[in-house]
């Protein structure tokens, strides 16, 4: 039972210090190890060689890049070697280069002065004058991004999630580093990668993990209940909220403290992923793209490493609109509040067409809010729905409102188009997740009809590293072998999965009708059950390349959860509240959570059940019920998501007169459903009620007609806002006329 003080903690304000209890002597930590002056030489010598770490990188990244490390070229020709593919699926944007190269010399100083000084970390930070030397000198990196916010009744949210808690304008804004639940577990203490375990033993080999774990033994089962739908629909809700660059061999990049670990070498830069495993070639071990992005919470500190998110946390659709004002403007018309789009029905042509593999002539790259689109075309799919969603509500929007301009009308569809997203995730898709406890758990339903304010300016909404490294990638089990592509006449095309990375080519299937076609079957059939096992299609085959390389899903999310200083399954047990494992058994005091037989494979793998990780053993446990996760999963995914819900002043159900909606546009928002706007957008007339279970007796295929609608009228603004006898106006009317600047 989930039940800890220390999680009430981390969600809520900190509490009061201890009051001072001036007879005893003060606890050892306070008294000042050195002097003012040590310092300043140790500090010194640390910052200068974050610095020259700093240019070793820029002098790597360049020849990274000309040695074609990350992106193999060929005369002209881009190759899609797999490292390629991977490292455009984790592309860094522009956006953050200056605070990471900050927050880099940053880090590689703080390791450094642990070095000179031999005193951990937690014993130098509470040496107050250490503290003011360090920020007095390294003041010339310390420059933290200050955005400018809107006034405090400004209606929309901003494009980059700043500004969205007045007291706390950094939470949850975009390319900032995540949070932590559970304090890093470096090897270093700082920012190198987790190899050893808690006996100082090597950890197994990620791939190893995932050959004896995540390995189907015959064919992998479909799930009972979930749709393909609900795969494919979960992949782009964490589109919305995460987003971690990698490395590109380009300026800002860091390999830092892995290349220092282990090798000058440029070529043997980092650590193994993959190992020579008996079923399967070796696999391409160790490039630059394989560390995280580092950042820093406050880059005026000495800090460890947190990885940065490029997304905005709040669920907003920023995978639509974008995280950053520049893209967001880059993907409008800027007419009629409309986003472009093509004749197709898709989005516009990228400037970067080399953002995808084309196979004909009719193949193009296409941009939208996040970069990561072209994965799968089935990703792209779900994107259309909500870019041709975007545009019917301006539309009408724009007809009933005559008097508005561009700016207005697409903030209010934003607006909206962002509260169906939200809706849909926590009524439709997440009870299925979690089961009905955890969602009762965590406050996570919303209401049925009408307001439920639950905003909380002490909760911070920032998305978590465990979350978003391990907890959260569940859904990577549930990714079926192949994809397919049902015609208007329910006629079924099959394109196994590794055929179909980074290819938009199905999308122009069927005269350009390649979306619909997909949507037809990612409502009809079901997604690969969710369990240990991964199917071979991404955990043998992810980014297939023409020399036969690729990735293992299962075997990168493992390391990721290293390379990020997660903690072992024990170490998130305790903060969920629940029973930690002191051996390997099912029994009391063992993996009680496990399957036994995957408690069992674990033994042969760990040494003890601290060292598993999160990852492989958070996949291997019995689920809730009415869920798709196990308690650990589902406390860390259920306490994210009540985090989005209080910490966002923005959340659809809040009853705030100059941000919310008024209470029949809610109902409105709360009626509406993911069917009924995939059959409005798709050409499909039939769908079923909830399209992240398969069609059954209970969710069967209805007429789209059938389902309730969002009726746009009230939205219509009453140009006269005194009129008494409407009074719901009187609440719209937090617009304000012309465009924020
Ligand atoms: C549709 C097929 C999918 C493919 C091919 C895919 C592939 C990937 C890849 C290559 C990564 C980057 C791994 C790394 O370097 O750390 C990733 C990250 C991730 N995936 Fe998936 N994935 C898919 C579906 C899903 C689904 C269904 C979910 C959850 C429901 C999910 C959740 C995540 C999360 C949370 C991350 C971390 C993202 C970040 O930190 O930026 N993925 N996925
Ligand atoms: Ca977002």
């Amino acid at each position: 039972e989930y039940n800890s003080s220390k999680q009430k903690r981390s969600i809520g304000p900190p509490p009061p210090p201890p009051s001072p209890t001036p007879h005893l002597p003060p606890p050892p930590f306070h008294r000042l190890l050195f002097s003012d002056h040590e310092l300043e030489a140790a500090i010194q010598q640390a910052l200068s060689v974050g610095h020259l770490e700093l240019k070793e990188q820029r002098v790597l990244d360049q020849l990274f890049y000309r040695q074609g490390v990350d992106e193999k070229r060929e005369g002209n020709n881009k190759k899609w070697t797999n490292v390629h593919q991977m490292a455009n699926f984790r592309w860094l944007k522009r956006v953050s280069y200056s605070e990471i190269e900050q927050a880099l010399v940053s880090i590689r100083a703080t390791k450094e002065l642990v070095n000179i000084l031999k005193t951990p970390l937690h014993i130098l930070k509470s040496q107050p004058n250490l503290v003011m030397i360090w920020r007095k000198m390294s003041r010339h990196i310390c420059s933290p991004r200050n955005p400018v916010c809107p006034p405090p009744d400004y209606p929309y949210r901003t494009a980059d999630g700043s500004c969205n808690n007045p007291e706390n304008i950094l939470w949850g804004m975009s390319n900032r580093p995540q949070k932590r639940y559970v304090p890093a577990d470096y090897h270093d203490g700082v920012c190198a990668p987790r190899t050893l375990d808690k006996r100082g033993v090597p950890l197994p080999s990620p791939r190893l993990v995932s050959n004896v774990i995540h390995q189907a033994a015959v064919c992998n089962l479909q799930d009972k209940r979930l749709s393909a739908f609900a795969m494919q629909w979960g992949q782009n809700l964490d589109h919305d909220f995460i987003d971690t660059p990698t490395l590109k061999g380009h300026d800002g990049a860091d390999i830092t403290c892995c290349r220092k670990e282990n090798s000058p070498h440029v070529r043997a830069a980092c650590f193994p992923i993959f190992v020579p495993s008996g079923d399967h070639r070796f696999k391409s071990p160790c490039m630059s793209f394989v560390r995280s992005v580092p950042g820093l919470d406050d880059l005026c500190d000495l800090g460890i490493r947190d990885p940065v998110n490029q997304a905005t946390s709040f669920i907003d659709a920023s995978f639509l609109y974008g995280a950053d004002k520049e893209t967001m403007d880059s993907l409008r018309l800027l007419k009629g509040g409309l986003l472009k789009i093509n004749n197709l029905g898709y989005f516009s042509a990228d400037e970067d067409q080399e953002k995808c593999m084309k196979s004909t002539p009719e193949d193009y790259c296409m941009k939208s809010g996040d970069n990561r689109i072209h994965i799968l075309p089935t990703l792209a799919t779900v994107q259309v729905i909500y870019l041709r969603e975007h545009n019917r509500i301006a539309t009408i929007l724009g007809k009933i409102n005559p008097h508005w301009d561009d700016e207005i009308i697409f903030q209010e569809t934003r607006k909206i188009v962002a509260a169906v997203v939200q809706h849909v995730a926590y009524t439709e898709y997440l009870p299925h997740i979690l089961g009905p406890a955890t969602m009762t758990k965590y406050g996570l339903y919303s209401t049925p009809k009408g307001f439920n304010t639950v905003y909380n300016p002490a909760v911070n909404p920032t998305t978590a590293n465990g979350f978003g490294a391990a907890a959260y990638r569940f859904g990577h089990s549930m990714i079926p072998g192949e994809v397919f592509l049902y015609n208007h006449k329910l006629q079924q095309k099959a394109i196994k999965i590794e055929y179909s990375f980074n290819r938009p080519t199905a999308l122009m299937d069927d005269f350009g009708r390649g979306a619909d076609n997909i949507c037809r079957w990612l409502v009809r059939d079901g997604a690969a059950k969710s369990d240990r096992f991964v199917e071979p299609g991404v955990r043998d085959n992810l980014f297939l390349d023409e020399d036969g390389e690729s990735f293992d899903l299962a075997a990168v999310n493992i390391q990721r959860g290293r390379d990020h200083g997660i903690p072992g399954y024990n170490a998130w047990r305790e903060w969920c509240g629940l029973p930690i494992a002191v051996h390997f058994g099912s029994g009391p005091g063992g993996l009680v959570d496990l399957h036994p037989d995957a408690a069992m494979l674990m033994s042969k793998l760990y040494r003890s059940p601290d060292d598993i990780d999160l990852y492989a053993a958070g996949l291997s446990e019995r689920h809730m019920r009415g869920g798709s996760v196990g308690p650990t999963f589902a406390c860390i995914i259920g306490i994210q998501f009540k985090e989005w819900k209080e910490g966002d002043r923005f959340w659809y159900e809040n009853m705030f007169l100059k941000t919310g909606f008024t209470l029949p546009q809610l109902n409105q928002i709360k009626q509406y459903s993911m069917a009924k706007m995939t059959c409005r957008n798709m050409n499909d007339p039939e769908v079923t009620h909830n399209v992240f279970l398969q069609p059954s007796e209970r969710n069967p295929l209805v007429p789209c007609d059938s389902l309730p609608d969002l009726n746009l009228n009230f939205w219509r603004q009453f140009p006269k806002l005194a009129n008494p006898f409407v009074p719901e106006t009187m609440l719209f009317t937090g617009l304000k006329y012309g465009k924020y600047v």
